[in-house]
């Protein structure tokens, strides 16, 4: 269905991707896409919730939108997980890397909606997946992963298509967000820097 959108969040590591999805999720219901990888799975995280979680067969074995490689593993995403969520919501989430964004930016057109969630030192997000508890040993090659560097600016691919969501202090966060699903849930266009 034309109608059907999917708010596309994206932003380096630790910048609060997953964060805003959960709160779309509780409070105005949208599914996230679940997506596939082959890394290992962090504390508390699910298979079948926080990822399908792969080995290099069984991803091989998916019929994936769009794959990336991000610092050393594989990620992946299917239309059939799209339509899976669309069939709960007409208003969805998928959390992806720049990467992905981009794809889905050119596939979908204006059915993703794309936002690109930065912070004003890019400091505070290694003690922020710290904090998450993420493994010391996975944050290092993470932070100086090229895809890390990458993701911490606006690709010029994304420029004037991305809503940019800064997210320092959270309670703010959520206000502006609010904004943005209001506005986007009513037709209005919204104002990009
Ligand atoms: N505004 C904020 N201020 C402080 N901590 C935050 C803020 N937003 C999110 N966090 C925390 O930062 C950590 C990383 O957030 P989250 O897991 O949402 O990041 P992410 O962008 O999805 O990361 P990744 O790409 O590594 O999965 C979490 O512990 C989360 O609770
Ligand atoms: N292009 C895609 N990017 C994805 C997908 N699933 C997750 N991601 C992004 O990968 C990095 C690393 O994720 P992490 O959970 O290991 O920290 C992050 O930017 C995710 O948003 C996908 O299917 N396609």
């Amino acid at each position: 269905m034309k109608n059907n959108k999917v708010f596309v969040i994206t932003g380096a590591t630790g910048v609060g991707k997953t964060t805003i999805a959960r709160y779309l999720q509780d409070n105005y219901r949208m599914p996230r896409v679940i997506t596939h990888t082959t890394r290992a799975p962090r504390d508390r995280e699910m298979d079948g919730v926080s990822y399908y979680f792969e080995n290099e067969v069984s991803f091989e074995k998916k019929h994936f939108l769009e794959r990336v490689t991000y610092a050393g593993s594989q990620y992946g995403s299917s239309y059939e997980g799209l339509e899976l969520a669309w069939q709960k919501n007409p208003y969805i989430t998928i959390v992806l890397d720049t990467a992905g964004a981009i794809t889905y930016a050119k596939e979908l057109g204006e059915q993703a909606i794309i936002i690109f969630v930065t912070v004003t030192s890019p400091d505070v997000l290694v003690e922020r997946v710290q904090v998450r508890g993420d493994d010391p040993t996975a944050v290092k090659q993470r932070v100086s992963s090229p895809e890390f560097l990458r993701d911490v600016t606006l690709p010029t691919a994304l420029q004037h298509i991305a809503y940019e969501l800064e997210n320092d202090d959270w309670s703010r966060t959520k206000v502006r967000l609010d904004l943005l699903v209001n506005d986007i849930m009513n037709g209005r266009s919204i104002p990009q820097k």
